[in-house]
């Protein structure tokens, strides 16, 4: 099946700070520098992150870095063990981090990720509970916050409304899956007002005219989903994706990253490797917090994944 156009709508803050070097704990294990993100010292523990997808990403490429960005499923297993985990995700070296809004009908997601949604909305998981979590989190984190929703909760919601409540609790991003490219105008105006970078994706199976399309429309950076299908950990990544980076760098220069499948130290390496700015990974983050005999155990693993990965990366 191919996979349905996605897509994120954006402009940035341009907020220079001075170049500040934190030391930053794993929860778990020992004190390692993971990150050298830019932010006013003091403020950086205590403000939202000033740093938008598109920053983060010209950061990373002055230091000759690659983003890790983490997807992880809101709710799963409950909403307090979610709040730690984007912590761990953040102190343990991702760069970006999507969090997904559980949804009955994701079109999309692979068994691991709607296992994840269907027991996050068993437990009664609610946007609303979901944006006071963040409202709390997200000025602890140094990392963006991408959200990922699909359109219809959008549209219940009401696009303004959407838009200007994820803002307000610090929200960075936001992808959406299912709605075409010719459809994303309206999201783009409103993410757009409210700052919020919109990010579209292009497939294997995208012709090339529609591919420079999505690029040119896509903010923050744009998101190659690596194989059709849904998403899922992957034995290995086609060598397909090298010719597609090849093909988007030479219509931007806009930062790409590459998700489906990715799930382990050599994934991320040979992404790096064909040229990728940024590599995505959610079902093998999902699976490990989702069947841990407890939170604690789930978030221990977190880590240690987290840290792996990125130190495959650049
Ligand atoms: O799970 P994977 O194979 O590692 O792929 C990333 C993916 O989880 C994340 O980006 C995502 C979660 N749900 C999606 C639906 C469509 C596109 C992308 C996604």
């Amino acid at each position: 099946m191919a996979f349905p156009l996605i897509s994120t709508v954006a402009s940035f803050l341009h907020l220079k700070k001075p170049e500040t070097h934190l030391l930053l704990r794993c929860p778990y294990g020992k004190p390692t520098v993971v990150s050298t993100r830019r932010f006013a010292p003091m403020a950086a523990l205590t403000e939202a992150p000033s740093l938008g997808l598109s920053e983060t990403f010209s950061n990373l490429r002055k230091q000759g870095k690659v983003a890790l960005i983490s997807y992880i499923t809101a709710g799963d297993p409950d909403l307090s063990t979610t709040a730690e985990a984007l912590k761990v995700l953040d102190s343990c070296g991702s760069d970006i981090i999507e969090l997904g809004i559980p949804y009955c009908d994701s079109l999309a997601d692979g068994p691991v990720i709607q296992a994840a949604a269907s027991r996050s909305l068993a437990r009664g998981t609610k946007f609303d509970a979901i944006t006071s979590m963040l409202k709390e989190v997200v000025p602890q984190l140094t990392c963006p916050i991408a959200l990922f929703t699909y359109y219809n909760p959008i549209l219940k919601c009401g696009i303004e409304k959407y838009m200007s409540t994820i803002k307000e609790i610090g929200v960075q991003g936001l992808i959406v899956p299912e709605v075409p490219l010719e459809e994303t105008e309206l999201l783009r105006k409103e993410a757009v007002k409210n700052n919020i970078e919109l990010v579209l994706l292009t497939t294997p199976t995208t012709p090339i005219e529609r591919m420079k399309a999505i690029v040119e429309a896509s903010e923050g950076f744009v998101y190659l989903v690596s194989s059709v299908g849904v998403t899922g950990a992957r034995a290995s990544i086609s060598d397909r994706v090298q010719a597609l980076l090849q093909d988007i760098k030479e219509a931007t220069t806009k930062p790409v990253a590459v998700g489906f499948g990715i799930s382990k130290p050599e994934h991320v390496k040979q992404m790096a490797a064909w040229g990728a700015d940024g590599v995505i990974v959610g079902s093998a983050l999902v699976k490990l917090l989702g069947e841990a005999k407890s939170p604690q155990e789930g978030l221990k693993e977190l880590e240690n994944l987290t840290k792996s990965l990125k130190s495959a990366l650049p």
